[in-house]
């Protein structure tokens, strides 16, 4: 089976040479739900940037179910919902707007995109609040357009990065629900987080990442049934509980 996302020896280096990626290679198979770890700083978003054409790639490369996401951009990100870390929309407009420019972006006929929005506004119960601007809604809200925006197009892989950051326990809890349905239903889930709750519930396989390089990876219930997931990726990043213990 073609994986949904492959990444083979994927390097960035910034313009100012900083090093993000180093090597980076990693499969999600098609229908994974994908945890993809690591602290502050360790290249996550540049991967998520440079299979997203956000970011150049220096070298290495990058296929979304078989497609080279370098060469062939475009092709390959009509396959990918993504989910940014930043919310990056025009805060004046309104949710419906905001979801129906990406729709329109990638072709989808307008009265298609109106069935399709009203579907997403009602799974993600933002039907009060379409007259407001995106400004105006709180954070949890903001976090449901950005998800609802990322799905406009039926994504092949959905791709998430800090999804849940800033949302209350509710809106957290009805978000899993969501995501759980979603890759039950067959799309294919990257999963970027520091709540490592969230990876323990939803995902099936796990790949922790420290200073641009995969310092560890496998099926969740390796890491379960060994150390347990925090001591594990606290190793792997190299700041043991010892270190974090002592406020090292
Ligand atoms: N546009 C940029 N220009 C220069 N350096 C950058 C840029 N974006 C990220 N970096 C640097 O690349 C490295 C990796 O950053 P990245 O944002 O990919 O990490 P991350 O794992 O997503 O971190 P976080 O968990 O904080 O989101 C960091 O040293 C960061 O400062």
């Amino acid at each position: 089976m073609i994986p949904a996302l492959q990444i083979r020896d994927l390097r960035k280096v910034y313009r100012q040479g900083n090093v993000a990626v180093d090597g980076l290679s990693l499969t999600v198979e098609e229908g994974d739900f994908f945890g993809f770890l690591g602290p502050n700083g360790a290249g996550k978003s540049t991967t998520i940037h440079c299979t997203t054409g956000i970011a150049t790639v220096t070298s290495g490369t990058i296929e979304v179910f078989g497609i080279d996401a370098v060469k062939d951009y475009r092709e390959a990100r009509r396959l990918v919902g993504l989910s940014p870390q930043e919310f990056n929309v025009d805060v004046f407009a309104t949710p419906v707007q905001i979801v129906d420019w990406v729709g329109g972006y990638f072709g989808i006929p307008k009265a298609e995109r109106k069935v399709r929005i009203d579907e997403l506004m009602q799974r993600f119960e933002l039907t009060e609040h379409l007259k407001k601007p995106f400004r105006a809604l709180s954070g949890g809200l903001k976090r449901r357009v950005i998800l609802a925006r990322a799905l406009i197009h039926k994504p092949r892989l959905l791709i998430l990065d800090e999804p849940t950051a800033g949302v209350d326990v509710e809106t957290r809890l009805a978000l899993w629900q969501y995501l759980a349905e979603l890759n039950r239903d067959g799309t294919s889930i990257l999963l970027t987080t520091h709540y490592l709750e969230e990876v323990e519930r939803l995902c099936r396989n796990i790949a922790i990442v420290n200073k641009g390089k995969i310092v560890r990876e496998g099926p969740k219930e390796e890491f379960l049934a060994g150390e347990g997931l925090e001591a594990a990726y606290l190793s792997a990043t190299g700041a043991t509980p010892d270190h974090v213990a002592a406020g090292a």
